[in-house]
């Protein structure tokens, strides 16, 4: 592995290589003069209910501070997630999470159950990689959704076609497909086993950059890391097939690649709802969304309506009216988990309102008593 250098004679900050810049540096700051306790900043590698592992550069366990575990029992998406910058804190010979800083783009997995909450899968990213594999299709639908989801966190997506050495003579017409969906994303054929386009892809990998991995379980997210760093940084299919049912979970989740990129691992990230933000789907959809707008109508549903130029489009064979279907469902469902989290958050907006009257009628009996 590549150490990290700086060109220059200025002092380097040890978390540069975990990729603090002058933003986390801003918002630590805030933090840490609000502060009684002296704090040091640190980036989670990965947590779980009561606490993370963090990287302050060197690694430690930290439990979450009475703020923190508050906070997250009542907005379970203020808990600290991989990829989290936060400020830490000695208490005897343990590491308290006293705040979490602030966060720019971050991946959110809508919550599935009725009143429940949204998770952050991953924090502070740059930049998603959208892994999916030339063997098996490429699903279009799946692109969209994986594109919407990457839109809405405010990270840029980039796509990888893996194992585009798999569809031989038909890789132009898989890119073709898969450039159907994209919209602007760029798109990079790859193969971990014969080297394809990994030189090209990696130049995107930049010094200090959060990455993401978005993909089917199975579609050579692990592989195609190992293969742009030269080395083992995450279990592939095989090792972990061999290793089930032994305690080898060791693996790390805040992974630096050789030219100072980082690379989040979330495992475990099935079944995809696009969060309640109709804009990443209307950027992942930019072609049907753009037509939209020239409709007669405003409030124009393209059904059939007169000047609708979403259906003039599709007559015109210029849409696919699968890809409109599409549209229509990512966005109906943005819209329902939009207006779910809505009604969630005046429940609990009602439930503090009691809570504040309560203790202000309190106060009152309290000065009254005295
Ligand atoms: N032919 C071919 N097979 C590949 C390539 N990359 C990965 N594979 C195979 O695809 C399977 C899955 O690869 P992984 O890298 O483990 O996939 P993953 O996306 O990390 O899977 P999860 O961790 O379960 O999400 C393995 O059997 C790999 O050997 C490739 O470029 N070409
Ligand atoms: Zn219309």
């Amino acid at each position: 592995m590549s150490t990290y250098s700086s060109t220059d004679t200025s002092v380097v900050h040890p978390l540069t290589p975990l990729g603090w810049n002058h933003r986390v540096e801003r918002a630590f700051d805030a933090v840490a003069s609000a502060s009684a306790h002296p704090l040091l900043p640190a980036r989670v590698a990965s947590s779980r209910r009561g606490g993370a592992v963090v990287r302050l550069p060197r690694e430690a366990a930290a439990d979450y501070s009475p703020a923190v575990t508050k906070a997250a029992q009542a907005d379970p998406s203020t808990a600290p997630c991989s990829g989290d910058w936060v400020a830490v804190r000695r208490s005897g010979d343990v590491w308290l999470v006293e705040a979490v800083l602030e966060r720019s783009g971050s991946l959110v997995r809508q919550g599935v159950a009725k009143d429940s909450h949204d998770q952050v899968l991953a924090a502070n990213i740059d930049a998603v990689l959208i892994c999916e594999a030339a063997d098996q299709g490429p699903n279009v639908g799946r692109l969209e959704r994986f594109l919407s989801l990457a839109w809405a966190s405010g990270a840029t997506p980039v796509v990888a076609v893996t194992k585009a050495e798999m569809a031989g003579d038909r890789l132009p017409e898989v890119l073709e497909l898969v450039e159907s969906v994209t919209m602007g994303a760029d798109v990079y054929a790859v193969s971990a086993h014969t080297g394809l386009g990994l030189e090209e892809l990696s130049a995107r990998f930049l010094p200090g950059a959060t990455w993401v991995l978005l993909g089917t379980s199975g579609a050579g997210k692990s592989s195609l890391v190992n293969a742009v760093a030269g080395r083992s940084l995450m279990d592939t299919g095989e090792i972990r097939q061999d290793r089930r049912g032994r305690h080898t979970t060791t693996h790390r989740q805040l992974l630096r690649l050789p030219g100072g990129a980082l690379v989040l691992d979330i495992p475990g990230v099935r079944r995809i709802d696009v969060p309640g933000a109709e804009e990443g789907v209307d950027r992942a959809f930019a072609d049907v969304a753009g037509l939209a707008e020239q409709c007669r109508f405003r409030d124009c549903r393209h059904d059939a309506e007169p000047g609708c130029a979403v259906n003039a489009a599709v007559d015109e064979g210029e849409l696919d009216v699968r890809r409109l279907e599409r549209w229509n469902r990512l966005r109906r469902e943005a819209e329902w988990n939009r207006s779910r989290g809505d009604a969630r958050l005046r429940t609990e907006r009602r439930k503090q309102w009691k809570a504040a009257e309560r203790q202000a009628r309190e106060n009152a009996w309290r000065k009254r008593g005295r």
